[in-house]
Parts: structure tokens; C-alpha cells; sequence
């Protein structure tokens, strides 16, 4: 037996926090030498955070890298651990994004990435140069000032290449190189690298881990290896949520896997593994024995001075009768056990619905603790999507809840350090002393300090979305407002009377035209958002969060800390965002938007389990009941239009989302997929539906597919000012990072349709326009 321990890490970095991204990095050597680890692997850039962006181009997020790194080296953490960190470096005045093997306070080897991340959020580009001399010898690289004081060397070597240890080699692979379709590690298992580690900064999308776990275990199970996959968590700054993960392969077999969400900062996990079942995998397979004779030998910096394995000879020699000191170790005692077993790879990854839930949940956690606001304000309307946010939120007290634990004490193996890191936050954000002794007593008390929801009725507002919206605010423990706005209402359109010479807008029920009812919608929707800023401003004064100076009942001193103001959350899922469904700074206009790039679909699964996981009974309610706005005035019952219950008394509004739309949510989700995925304009989307709708006549879908690009052209001037959001899904319609198009378009789509109208003639098939396309707000 060879037995090696080695340890991956999620590291909830933030850009440009360099102090606390290097408390975390320091955390995760010292839980990973506690485990008895003898590699440690980081995520990418984890020195200055992924998500740096522009400040790449900044000399001085160099300068506190380096300082960074010199700190990390002055201590005696790397003693006896092979260190891979992740790390920005200036080589001949051209930026590479970097790997950086430490050992002993030394540095052995920096290894440039390969191939750059560029697609979709990623512009690895702007910042960095991808290395083109792989296969070159190793050059020298001319250490910077503080890295030369704190190692005492002038130079290192830079370049690809493996670290040969004693009894092993390992080399590394840079997030988007395992991506490519010509990966690295094929070389470098080859070439008889046994241990691969990949630092990665992977953000979260809805089914993304299956595809990471399906490509790892790939790699392995051809070439037989160790891989280790390190990756960034939480919010770094920006829309995305990097989803860590963090995994540890053998042969295409994972044997330990940190978790994908978590409000902890720091996760390590270890796994001890038999590098003679590497050696047997290979010498095993005819076609690798082949293949790796051919191979070019990798460029290799030998430590032949260390040993990172513990070999078992037989049994004339005891594990404790090995003289580890001999081969560089100091002593040091390991907790080598026996390897470590794989995982039950049906229990790795999440429902889609658990992920809609908890990332966002994460991503908002990491959002309210370090930008220092006091809570959350939710317009919550009774429907589904801003249902979908109160839960979310919900389900991140939950998190945190659990994160934070009853009891104290416990082992010195960094455990009990990130549970009180988190303690720390929640009190900050409840208002309580960081170094009190406050614990919350349940998700519901850590809500009723950090969620607040409105309800803002008007006339057309129904009693059932009224009573949703405060039954759902209950189960969750927020703090609920309920409101009526009819009077900002009344007052805006009072103004308004004044300045049109005594003109009123009227609803089309009762004798207006569309323009003067749409008119009449907006404003009310936009006036809840006033109101909401309002509230959002001035409720933690009403609540007295601003910092109150007296003991509590609980005997923790609630103390001055600074809560004073709430962010507003909005609830625009991504369905309505596409086809322009919303008011353009309505509620929808809001600081932060968990639910934004997700679909009404996705969203309902959620909401359902939602309720059945933490029992909020009232989503199950919401998930059913027909998407209404209630900005019109209510019709008269009809068969098609269900009558409220469980929650209250009273009619479900007969102003149906999808009637409005003239498209179901469903469809909606398939045109999003096609527009984005696909990257269809309507010609092409046109001919993929015609085989995916056999039941439509092709003047049908062209006509639907007409409707959409016409409403999604009017409105992309609104993908300009969306909230912004988590980032969930690959159909996201954000303008601001991943979705870049233009926001003034021909609207008419001449030529476009007109190759409609030549393909559905040549079927012969022309007809009247059916009256559930004909829709509000399109001219002729
Ligand atoms: N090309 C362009 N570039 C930049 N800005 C442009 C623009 N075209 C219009 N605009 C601006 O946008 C305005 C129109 O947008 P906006 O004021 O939002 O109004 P609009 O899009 O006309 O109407 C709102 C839409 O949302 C629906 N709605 C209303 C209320 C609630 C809900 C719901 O989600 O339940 C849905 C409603 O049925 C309608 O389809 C124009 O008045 C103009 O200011
Ligand atoms: N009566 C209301 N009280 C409070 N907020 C509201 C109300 N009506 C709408 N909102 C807010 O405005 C947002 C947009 O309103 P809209 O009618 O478009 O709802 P929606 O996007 O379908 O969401 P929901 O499913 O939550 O109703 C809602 O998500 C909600 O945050
Ligand atoms: N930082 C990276 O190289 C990430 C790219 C990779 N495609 C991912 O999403 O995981």
C-alpha cells in the first residue's frame, strides 16, 4: 500500500477582501493538516477572490496578492504540506492566472493556466493571457520583493510541469482546462502524473454539478488517477454563486465531496488513497501501458527530499516503524487509516428545485452580512414569484440556523471556528454584539429580525392573495405589513387630472382604451415600489434596529450595531423578464433578485418543496392558483376562474398572466430556452417547433413565434435595468453580463417574418390569426 492524504477545499473568497481571503486560506491548511493531509488544494485566484473582474488590470491587486502570499509563506503553515494556491502573477509583464505550489515556506513551482474562461459570465481574457509554451522547459521566474524576503529565493521555476516528490508526482489542471475538448490531464496522466489538482471558480447553474462530477469521474476512470477539485462558494461580489463542491476522485470513483451549499465559510474535506490502486488501474490497460510510452515526459521539479506517502511494505513493517523523519517530515505523526471508500454516487447532487432553493438562499446570506444592511423588504404579493423570494429567504434562516448549532465546545479541528464565524454574522445582522453570547432560537426568530414583507392592496387587489401573502408570512416569521395605496393612487392620478385638464384615464372595462388601462395598471405597480423604498428605508427607525444599548430578556447585550437600512428584494422571474410582462420600475425594480433567472416552471417545483421541506403550508396553496396581477378591476366569477380557499375567504382575480400574454408559461420557457441555448432567431426557432408542436399547424407556430419576438423585441429595453440577480440558469436574459444583445430592435422582424410567412405559404397553409394571439399592446 501507498497511502497519501490529501484534502480539498470550498473557500467562501470575496474579491479584493485580501485580509479575510487569507484568514480563510489559512483556515483550510490548518483544518487540512489537522486531518492529516499532505496536500492541500485551493480554488482559483483564492488569494484576491475569482471575481476581481477590472481590478485585474490594477497593479495593486498584484501588490496585496504577493503580500498575500509572503504572509501566508512567513508562517510555518506550509511546513510539511504541499500547498496549491491560486493566484494572479505578472511573468515578463503579461498577466497569467496561476497556480502556486508552496512546501516548507518555499515556493516550487507557479503554473500558468492554459486555456481561459470565456464563455457566457467568464472574460478571463480581459484580465489574463492564456500560456502558449506548454511543453517548453520550465523558465525562471523573478520572485517580487516581498516574496523574496519572505522565502528567502531570488527566483522560482514558472511554466507547466509536475511536482516529483519522493514517492509521487502531481501536476495541475486550471478550472476550464478540464472543460476543453483536448484536457490537459489526458498529458499528464500519461506522462505518469498520479495526483491532479484543479482550483476552480465554477458558479452555480441549475443541474451544472452532474456535468462537473460526469467530466472528473471521466478523466479518471480512462486514465486511472487522483483528482482533486477545489472550488470558490458563496457570493464573491457579483451575480454569480460559486456552488463549491469541492470533490476528491479515484479511478472515476468519488470518495469525498464537500457540500454544494452551506452558509459556512470554510468546508475541507480529505480522503486517503492507495497510489498502488493508481499503479494497478494503469499497468492493468494494454491501450494506457500504449498510449503512455508515448507520451513526452513532463517537465518536473524534484523534491526528492520529500515524501508525501506512506508506504506499507509488508508485514515486517509496522505503519509506526516507518522512519518518517528521514524523508523530510520533521516526525511529524499522520492519521493515515485505511483508503478511503467511494460515495453512493446517486446521493452527490441536489433536485433542481433543492437548488433553486438553497443557492439563491446562500447567495443572499453572503449578500446581507457583507454589505451591512439590517434585512430584507419584500413586496409580497400572494402569488407565486414573490411567494418563491419570502421562502427563499426562508430557507436561508434555515441554513443559517443549522450553520450556527446550540452547542459549544467540541474539537480544535477548525470545526468550531466557522461555526462561530457564522454565530458572529448572525448576531451582526440581528443587531446583537459579535462577541455577545446571543444564539437564536429558531429559523423563525432569525426571519422576524431580517425578513420584512408588504402587501400593498389596491381596489382590484383580491382578499385571497391578501390572506396568501399573510398566512405565508407567518410560516416564514416575518415581520408583515399589510397596506392599502389606494390613496397614493388616488393622489398621483389627482396630479394627473390637474395637468391633463381634467382628462381621467379609464379601464378598457369601462369604456378606456388600452393605452389609458395599461396606464392605470403601471401606476399602481410603480407606486408599490415607491412605497416599498420607503419602507425599506424607514422601517428599521420604526423598529428601533439602529442600535439600542440595553440588555435584552435573553440576557445578551443587544449593543449598537449599525442596521439601518433594509434591501429591497424583487421577484421578476425570468419568463416575464423575456417577454417584457412587467412594469418597467415597478417592484420588479428592486436591489436584489434571487428568483431572476429562473423560470415559472422551475419555480412552482420549489415552491412545493418549499412546503413540504419546511413546512410552509401556504406555497403548496400559491403553486396552484392561476398567475394574476390584479391591476384591473375584478369581472364578474366565471367557470374557468377558481374560488379561493384555505387561507381566506373570496374569488381568485380574473386577470389571468397568461391571457395577458398571449402565451402560457410554458411556452415561455421553451422560447427562452430556444432564443438563449439554442441561440435561435425565429426562423430557427420556428423550424425547431414545427417538430416539437406536431399538434400546431406551421401558420400557427409562426404566429406564436411572431408574437414572442415581437413583445421580446419591444421590450429588451427592460433587460437594461433588470434587478440584478443570481444567476441560475443558461436561458438568463441579463443584459448586463451574460446576455448581450441590443435594446433597440426592428421590432417588425421584415425579414425575418417575411421567411416565415415564404415557409408557411409554401405548406399552403395560411389562416386567421387566432383570437388568443390577438393581444393588448401590439399595433397591427
Ligand atoms: N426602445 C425603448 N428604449 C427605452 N425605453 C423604452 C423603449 N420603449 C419604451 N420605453 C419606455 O418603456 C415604457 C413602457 O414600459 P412600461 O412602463 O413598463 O409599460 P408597458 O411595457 O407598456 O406595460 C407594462 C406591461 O407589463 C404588463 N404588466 C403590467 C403590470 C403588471 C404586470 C405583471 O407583471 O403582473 C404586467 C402589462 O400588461 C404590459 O404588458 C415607455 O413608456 C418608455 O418610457
Ligand atoms: N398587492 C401587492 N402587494 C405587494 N407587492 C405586490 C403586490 N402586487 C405585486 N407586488 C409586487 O410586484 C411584483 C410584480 O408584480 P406582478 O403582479 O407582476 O407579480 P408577479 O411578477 O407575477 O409575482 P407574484 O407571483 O409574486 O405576484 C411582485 O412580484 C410583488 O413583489
Ligand atoms: N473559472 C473557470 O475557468 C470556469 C469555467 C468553467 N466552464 C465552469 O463554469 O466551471
Amino acid at each position: 500500500m501507498s497511502l497519501i492524504t490529501v484534502a480539498t477545499c470550498n473557500l467562501n473568497q470575496w474579491a479584493l477582501d485580501f485580509d479575510g481571503n487569507l484568514k480563510r486560506i489559512k483556515q483550510s491548511i490548518f483544518q487540512a493538516k489537522a486531518k492529516g493531509a499532505s496536500y492541500r488544494l485551493g480554488p482559483e485566484l483564492e488569494i484576491c477572490g475569482y471575481g476581481c473582474e477590472d481590478h485585474y488590470l490594477e497593479q495593486d491587486t498584484f501588490l496585496h496578492c504577493n503580500e498575500s502570499l509572503a504572509l501566508l509563506l512567513q508562517t510555518d503553515l506550509t511546513n510539511d504540506i504541499l500547498c496549491d494556491v491560486g493566484m494572479p502573477i505578472l511573468h515578463h509583464g503579461v498577466r497569467y492566472n496561476c497556480r502556486i505550489f508552496c512546501l516548507n515556506q518555499k515556493i516550487l513551482l507557479i503554473r500558468p493556466k492554459l486555456f481561459l474562461a470565456d464563455d457566457g459570465n467568464y472574460r478571463e481574457s480581459r484580465y489574463f493571457t492564456p500560456w502558449k509554451r506548454a511543453g517548453s522547459p520550465l523558465e525562471e521566474h523573478l520572485l517580487p520583493l516581498a516574496l523574496r524576503r519572505a522565502t528567502g529565493q531570488k527566483s522560482v521555476m514558472f511554466g507547466i510541469g509536475a511536482i516529483a516528490t519522493h514517492d509521487t508526482m502531481i501536476a495541475s489542471e486550471n478550472c476550464e482546462e478540464l472543460w476543453t475538448a483536448r484536457a490537459p490531464h489526458i498529458e499528464h496522466f500519461l506522462a505518469g502524473v498520479e495526483i491532479i489538482g484543479n482550483g476552480s471558480a465554477s458558479h452555480h447553474q441549475l443541474r451544472k454539478l452532474d456535468e462537473r462530477i460526469k467530466l472528473i469521474c471521466g478523466a479518471t476512470a480512462k486514465c486511472g488517477g487522483v483528482y482533486l477539485y477545489a472550488n470558490q462558494r458563496g457570493c464573491d461580489g457579483g451575480r454569480l454563486y460559486f456552488d463549491g463542491s469541492s470533490l476528491i476522485v479515484v479511478n472515476g470513483k468519488v470518495v469525498a465531496k464537500a457540500p454544494q451549499f452551506s452558509v459556512r465559510d470554510v468546508d475541507v474535506v480529505t480522503a486517503t488513497v492507495d497510489l498502488e490502486d493508481v499503479r494497478s488501474f494503469r499497468a492493468s490497460s494494454a491501450s494506457i501501458r500504449e498510449q503512455a510510452s508515448r507520451t513526452e515526459a513532463i517537465p518536473q521539479v524534484h523534491v526528492p527530499d520529500v515524501a508525501l506517502v506512506y508506504e506499507w511494505e509488508g508485514p515486517n513493517c509496522s505503519w509506526e516503524g516507518c522512519d518518517q523523519s528521514e524523508m523530510g517530515w520533521g516526525g511529524r505523526q499522520r492519521q493515515q487509516g485505511l483508503p478511503t471508500l467511494p460515495l453512493d454516487p446517486s446521493a452527490l447532487c441536489h433536485s433542481p428545485e433543492e437548488e433553486c432553493g438553497l443557492g439563491p438562499a446562500c447567495w443572499l446570506w453572503d449578500y446581507l452580512r457583507r454589505s451591512g444592511g439590517g434585512g430584507f423588504l419584500l413586496p409580497l404579493s400572494g402569488g407565486a414569484d414573490s411567494a418563491a423570494v419570502a421562502a427563499i429567504v426562508g430557507v436561508m434562516c434555515h441554513l443559517v440556523y443549522e450553520a450556527v448549532g446550540r452547542e459549544g465546545g467540541g474539537e480544535d479541528d477548525g470545526e468550531d471556528v466557522g461555526k462561530e464565524d457564522v454565530r458572529r454574522d448572525v448576531r451582526r445582522v440581528m443587531g446583537y454584539a459579535p462577541d455577545s453570547n446571543f444564539i437564536p432560537e429558531s429559523p423563525q426568530d432569525i426571519a422576524h429580525a431580517v425578513l420584512h414583507t408588504v402587501y400593498m392592496a389596491t381596489s382590484n387587489s383580491s382578499t385571497v392573495t391578501k390572506a396568501r401573502a399573510a398566512a405565508l408570512a407567518a410560516q416564514v416569521g416575518a415581520f408583515h405589513y399589510s397596506l392599502s395605496i389606494d390613496s397614493i393612487v388616488t393622489a398621483v392620478l389627482g396630479v394627473f387630472k390637474f395637468v391633463s385638464g381634467g382628462r381621467m384615464p379609464r379601464y378598457l372595462s369601462e369604456g378606456g382604451t388600452a393605452t389609458e388601462d395599461l396606464a392605470l395598471q403601471n401606476i399602481q405597480a410603480r407606486l408599490r415600489m415607491v412605497m416599498a423604498y420607503l419602507l425599506a428605508q424607514l422601517t428599521p427607525w420604526i423598529r428601533g434596529m439602529g442600535g439600542v444599548g440595553s440588555d435584552n430578556a435573553r440576557g445578551s447585550r443587544k449593543v449598537e450595531v449599525s442596521r439601518n437600512f433594509l434591501l429591497v428584494l424583487g421577484s421578476a422571474n425570468v419568463d416575464e423578464a423575456l417577454r417584457g410582462y412587467m412594469t418597467k420600475y415597478d417592484c420588479s425594480s428592486a436591489d436584489l433578485n434571487p428568483i431572476g433567472s429562473i423560470s415559472k416552471g422551475d419555480l412552482k417545483k420549489t415552491l412545493l418543496w418549499a412546503a413540504d421541506r419546511f413546512g410552509y403550508s401556504t406555497l403548496a396553496e400559491v403553486a396552484v392558483a392561476p398567475p394574476t396581477a390584479e391591476l384591473r378591476p375584478m369581472e364578474k366569477a366565471s367557470e374557468g376562474h377558481r374560488v379561493g380557499n384555505g387561507s381566506g375567504a373570496g374569488e381568485e382575480h380574473s386577470q389571468i398572466d397568461e391571457e395577458d400574454m398571449g402565451m402560457s408559461y410554458a411556452e415561455l420557457g421553451l422560447y427562452g430556452r430556444l432564443r438563449k441555448i439554442d441561440r435561435c432567431g425565429p426562423v430557427s426557432m420556428f423550424l425547431k417547433l414545427i417538430s416539437a408542436w406536431p399538434h400546431l399547424s406551421p401558420f400557427v407556430i409562426a404566429e406564436k413565434v411572431k408574437l414572442f419576438f415581437r413583445f421580446y423585441a419591444i421590450n429588451r429595453h427592460k433587460m437594461t435595468t433588470l434587478t440584478p440577480a443570481y444567476h441560475a440558469e443558461q436561458y438568463s436574459p441579463d443584459d448586463n453580463r451574460f446576455d448581450l444583445r441590443p435594446f433597440l430592435y426592428p421590432v417588425r422582424w421584415p425579414r425575418q417574418f417575411s421567411m416565415l410567412d415564404q415557409l408557411v405559404a409554401r405548406r399552403g397553409e395560411l389562416r386567421e390569426v387566432p383570437q388568443s394571439l390577438k393581444v393588448q399592446g401590439l399595433d397591427a
